[in-house]
C-alpha cells in the first residue's frame, strides 16, 4: 500500500497517481451497497496489508512491539547512488514509501539499502528509545525530523567499535526527545547480511523490561548449553570416549556462532574488533557446520560404515572454507556470508542422510541422532527463513534456532548416554561369552582360573573347607558314534543344565574338558561333596536327553563318574587337589563307572589331567 501524503509541518500534501494503491482518500457514492462494498475492501485489505496505518499513528498508543505494521519503507535501487535523508524525505512525502504489511521488515541477504520511515503524533512532550534489535548491520543512519525539521541525526553499524552504541544494547539504540506535535523517524538500514529490522520505539520501563527479558533467556540458555558442554568435557576425560570432546566442541562452537550473530559476543567478548565482527559470522558458521558434520560422522561411525557418506561430508566441507577464503582474500562480505548459510543448508541436509543411513547399521543410536537433530534443524531451518524473511517474524521464530539448539542438545547428550549404554553392554557381551561355554552355559577354561584362584585365597587366609569335583561322562565316544556329534552335544548342553540346577551360589561350575566338568565347592568337606555328586549322579542316570536326530521319540540315556578330592592347607597349588581329584575320577571309571570317588594315596595317577590343571595354572 502506498503511503498517503501527509501535511507535516512545512511541507505541503502532494497526491500521488501512480501509487500501487492509495489509503482510501477517495471519493465514493455513500449508496449503502457502495458503503458496503467499501467496507469488504478495507477489511480484505487490512487483512492482506496487516495493520498498515496511513495517519501518523500517535506516539502514546504504539505497542511495546516490533512496530513493523507502522512503517512505510522504500528500498534503493542498485542504479543509483544512495540517497541522502533530504531525498529520502521527499520520496516520502510524494508516497513513493510503501506501507509495510509484516512486524519486522526482512528483506534477505545482500539486500539493497533500505529506508524505513514511521511518521509520529505526539499530543505531549515525551522521551523514547528508539531501538533496531538486530546486531550485524553494517550501518544505521537514524534521523529525527519534527514538523519537517531536522532535529536529531545519529550513525552507527558493527562497522564501528562496540563502546560507540552508546548504550549497553546487543541492537542499536537512540534516544529521541518528543515534543508536541507531528514527527517522522527516517532510518536507512544498509548490510549484505540479512536484512532483518525489528524496530521498536519503547519507554525507558518497557526498554528495561525487555533487556532484563533478554538477558534472562540468554541466560539461561547459555548456561545450560555451557553446562552440558563441560559436563561432557568431563565425561571425556573420565571415559576418554573422544564423541563427548566433539559434542563439546559442537556444543561450544554453537554457543559462540550464537553469541556472534546475537550481538552478545561484540557487547562481551570483541568489542573493538569490528573487522571480526562482520567477517567472523560466516566463519562461526562455518565452524557450526564443521563441528556438526564430525560429530555426526564420528557418533554414526560414518567412515566405518558408509564412505561415501563421509567423503561427501569432507568435500561438502573443503568446499564451504575454499569459498571462505576465496572471500576473504578478495574481501567480498555477500559471498562469505551467502556460502555461510548454503553450507548451513548443505550440513543439515547431510546429517539428516547421515542419520536415515545408519537406520540399518545402528538403529537406536540413529532413531535418538534424527529426532535431536530434526529438532535442530527444524529450528535452524525457521530462523533462517524468518531472517531473509521468509516466514513472519515472532520472537519465537527468530529465536527457533536456540530453542531447537536446546531440544537438540538434551536429546544428543541422551543419545550419547544411550550410545554409552550399548557399548558397555556389548562389552560386558563380549566379556561374557569371553568367559562362558557356549554348548553348556558353564564358564570356560579361561574364567575358571580367576574364579577358582579367589576360593584358593580364601581357603588359603581363613582355612575354609573347599573340594574339588570332577565329573565325566562315561563312554561319550559312542554317545557320539551311535547318536553324532549332534546328539552328543545334546548331553553335553544336558549336563551343563542339571549342574546349573544342582550347584549351590558361591560353587564354581566349568567345562572343564570335552565332556569333563569340574566343580569347585567352597566350605565343603569331602564327604559333603561326595554327597552332591552322588545326588548328581543319580539324577543324570535317570534323565533321558532327546536326541535332536530327526526320531522325535529317540532318546538318550548317559551315567557319570566323579572324582573328589578336598584342598588341604599344606598344598600350596590347587592344581595339587585338582590332580588328586582326578585321581579318584580315574578310579571310578576303573571301578566300573557310574560312581563317586574320594581321593586317597592308594589311587593311580593319570598323566592326561594332570597336564589340564598344569595348563590352568599356566593361565
Ligand atoms: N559331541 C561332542 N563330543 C565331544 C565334545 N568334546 C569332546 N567330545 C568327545 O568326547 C569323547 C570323549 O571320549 P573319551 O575321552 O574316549 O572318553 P569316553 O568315551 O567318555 O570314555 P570314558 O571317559 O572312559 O568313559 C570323544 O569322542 C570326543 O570327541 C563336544 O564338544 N561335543
Amino acid at each position: 500500500m502506498a503511503r498517503k501524503s501527509s501535511n507535516i509541518g512545512a511541507y505541503k500534501p502532494t497526491h500521488n497517481n501512480h501509487a500501487p494503491m492509495t489509503c482510501l482518500r477517495r471519493k465514493v457514492s455513500p449508496k449503502p451497497l457502495n458503503i458496503l462494498m467499501v467496507l469488504c475492501f478495507l477489511s480484505i485489505v487490512s487483512g492482506i496489508a496487516g495493520q498498515a496505518q496511513c495517519a501518523p499513528v500517535s506516539l502514546a498508543e504504539l505497542p511495546p512491539q516490533p512496530l513493523g505494521r507502522y512503517l512505510f519503507t522504500l528500498q534503493e535501487s542498485g542504479d543509483t547512488s544512495a540517497l541522502n535523508w533530504h531525498q529520502a524525505y521527499q520520496r516520502f512525502l510524494d508516497g513513493e514509501f510503501v506501507a509495510s504489511d509484516t512486524s519486522v521488515i526482512a528483506k534477505g541477504l545482500a539486500a539493497q539499502p533500505i529506508w524505513l520511515a514511521l511518521e509520529l503524533k505526539a499530543a505531549s512532550s515525551d522521551r523514547r528509545r528508539l531501538m533496531i534489535d538486530a546486531s550485524w548491520i553494517d550501518q544505521l543512519d537514524f534521523f529525527h525530523l519534527s514538523h519537517g525539521q531536522l532535529i536529531y541525526t545519529h550513525t552507527a553499524g558493527d562497522h564501528k567499535p562496540y563502546a560507540n552504541r552508546g548504550h549497553q544494547y546487543t541492537g542499536f539504540e537512540v534516544d529521541l526527545s518528543f515534543s508536541p506535535g507531528r514527527h517522522v523517524l527516517l532510518i536507512r538500514a544498509q548490510t549484505p547480511d540479512p536484512m532483518f529490522l525489528p524496530v521498536y520505539l519503547l519507554t525507558q520501563s518497557e526498554r528495561d523490561k525487555f533487556a532484563t527479558q533478554r538477558l534472562f533467556t540468554y541466560g539461561l540458555g547459555y548456561g545450560y548449553l555451557l553446562a552440558l558442554m563441560l559436563y561432557n568435557v568431563l565425561l571425556f576425560l573420565g571415559l576418554k570416549d573422544r564423541r563427548h570432546l566433539l559434542y563439546a566442541f559442537y556444543l561450544g562452537v554453537f554457543v559462540t556462532a550464537n553469541l556472534g550473530y546475537t550481538g552478545h559476543g561484540f557487547a562481551w567478548i570483541w568489542p573493538d574488533a569490528t573487522a571480526w565482527q562482520r567477517w567472523g559470522q560466516p566463519i562461526l558458521l562455518g565452524l557450526f557446520g564443521t563441528s556438526a558434520l564430525v560429530f555426526s560422522v564420528e557418533f554414526l561411525d560414518i567412515r566405518k560404515h558408509w564412505r561415501r557418506g563421509f567423503y561427501w561430508a569432507l568435500g561438502a566441507t573443503c568446499l564451504f572454507w575454499l569459498t571462505q577464503v576465496i572471500a576473504l582474500v578478495q574481501e567480498h562480505h555477500t559471498l562469505a556470508i551467502t556460502s555461510a548459510f548454503v553450507f548451513l543448508v548443505v550440513y543439515t541436509v547431510l546429517m539428516l542422510i547421515h542419520g536415515f543411513h545408519q537406520l540399518s547399521n545402528q538403529p537406536l543410536n540413529a532413531r535418538y541422532f534424527l529426532i535431536a537433530i530434526s529438532a535442530g534443524t527444524l529450528g535452524t531451518i525457521t530462523t533462517t527463513l524468518t531472517a531473509i524473511g521468509l516466514l513472519p517474524a515472532y520472537e519465537f521464530t527468530f529465536r527457533a534456532a536456540e530453542i531447537g539448539m536446546l531440544i537438540e542438545a538434551t536429546l544428543l547428550a541422551l543419545a550419547l548416554a544411550a550410545r554409552f549404554r550399548l557399548t558397555q553392554q556389548a562389552h560386558d557381551r563380549a566379556q561374557y561369552n569371553a568367559n562362558i561355554d557356549v554348548l553348556t552355559g558353564l564358564n570356560n577354561r579361561r574364567a575358571l582360573k580367576e574364579l577358582l584362584d579367589r576360593l584358593w585365597a580364601g581357603h588359603q587366609r581363613h582355612g575354609h573347607p573347599l573340594s574339588i569335583v570332577i565329573m565325566d561322562i562315561d563312554h561319550f565316544k559312542e554317545v557320539n558314534d551311535i547318536y553324532g556329534h549332534i546328539g552328543g552335544d545334546q548331553v553335553l548342553r544336558k549336563m551343563g543344565q542339571l549342574i546349573k540346577e544342582s550347584v549351590r551360589a558361591e560353587d564354581v561350575a566349568a567345562r572343564w574338558g570335552g565332556e569333563e566338568f569340574l566343580i569347585a565347592m567352597p566350605h565343603s568337606t569331602a564327604s559333603g561333596a561326595i554327597e552332591f555328586a552322588e545326588r548328581l549322579r543319580e539324577k543324570i542316570e535317570r534323565v533321558a536327553v532327546r536326541s535332536d536326530t530327526g526320531d522325535t521319540d529317540e532318546t538318550i540315556s548317559v551315567t557319570a563318574s566323579f572324582g573328589i578330592a578336598q584342598c588341604t592347607l599344606q598344598e600350596t597349588t590347587l592344581e595339587q587337589p585338582i590332580v588328586r581329584a582326578d585321581k579318584a575320577l580315574y578310579q571310578a571309571k576303573i571301578n566300573g563307572r557310574n560312581r563317586s570317588l574320594i581321593w586317597n594315596a592308594h589311587m593311580k595317577n593319570r598323566n592326561r589331567v594332570t597336564n589340564k590343571a598344569s595348563a590352568l595354572s599356566a593361565q
